[in-house]
């Protein structure tokens, strides 16, 4: 148990911190600072619009996670959960019961559904920053691209990718390979298939979903951030070389 839970003996539950200690800081690149800075940005192009979309940041062994269903570009830094990392198992709303954060806003709010998603970012590639798209042009590429896999080669912006997401940089020489998941009705159920993805294309920066976006992640926020604009780049440009038979 952490410093800011204690738990009530007679009710047997937990009682989670709801002050803004851990989610005030001066610091501009503090994560509970850039995660509203980020989604209004993200917002502005598209990526987090609807309240769809998204950004988490692992700083150690904190993970700050905004907050579900709410207009991702009017985030206040008082609205973000800080979970402890890691965990014994990944945050799943069905366990909602058993689930441990180190802080949670004071007004009634969930954290977000793409928490567990997230959380494979950073199990399985040690990302520090995970960023879920709901961008066009990933949803087009997963139209235009039936199976389940994303290909593209010969283009310059190949080498801002990251093999794994994490690794060194892709070269001018390289396919880029994202594996395509389907959508499931539920975010929390895109998880299992999320998982497998990653393991069986360890390669891979990102994972599309059909019909729905990206998650991509990198082993910064700044990295995650940058290779999800080059994947987004060339999924867009892969989308119009298709429908201009150029491809
Ligand atoms: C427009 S609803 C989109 C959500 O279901 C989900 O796909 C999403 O990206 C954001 O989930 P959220 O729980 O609001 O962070
Ligand atoms: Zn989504």
């Amino acid at each position: 148990m952490n410093s800011t839970e204690s738990r009530d003996k007679k009710s047997n539950t937990t009682i989670v911190d709801t002050s803004d200690d851990l989610v005030t800081s001066p610091d501009p690149t503090h994560p509970a600072n850039l995660i509203p800075e980020l989604c209004r940005h993200f917002w502005t192009i598209g990526w987090a619009t609807g309240t769809g979309g998204g950004i988490s940041i692992r700083d150690d062994d904190k993970v700050y996670i905004a907050p579900s269903g709410v207009q991702k570009e009017r985030i206040k830094p008082e609205h973000i959960f800080v979970l402890p990392y890691p965990q014994s198992e990944p945050p799943l709303a069905s366990t909602a019961d058993t689930r441990t954060f180190l802080r949670k806003p004071s007004i009634p709010l969930k954290e977000s559904a793409c928490t567990p998603l997230f959380w494979a970012a950073f199990d399985l590639r040690d990302a520090k920053a995970c960023i879920h798209t709901h961008s066009q042009h990933a949803v087009m590429a997963t139209l235009l691209w039936p199976g389940n896999e994303f290909r593209i080669e010969k283009l310059e912006m190949i080498k801002g990718v990251r093999w794994g997401g994490v690794e060194g940089t892709m070269t001018y020489e390289d396919e880029l390979v994202v594996p395509i998941i389907e959508n499931t009705p539920l975010e929390e159920d895109l998880r299992h298939t999320l998982v497998e993805a990653m393991k069986a294309y360890p390669k891979a920066a990102a994972v599309l979903v059909r019909r729905h976006g990206v998650y991509v992640w990198g082993p910064s926020w700044e990295s995650a951030k940058t290779q999800a604009e080059c994947l987004d780049y060339l999924f867009e440009l892969g989308v119009k070389m298709k429908l201009a038979n150029v491809l």
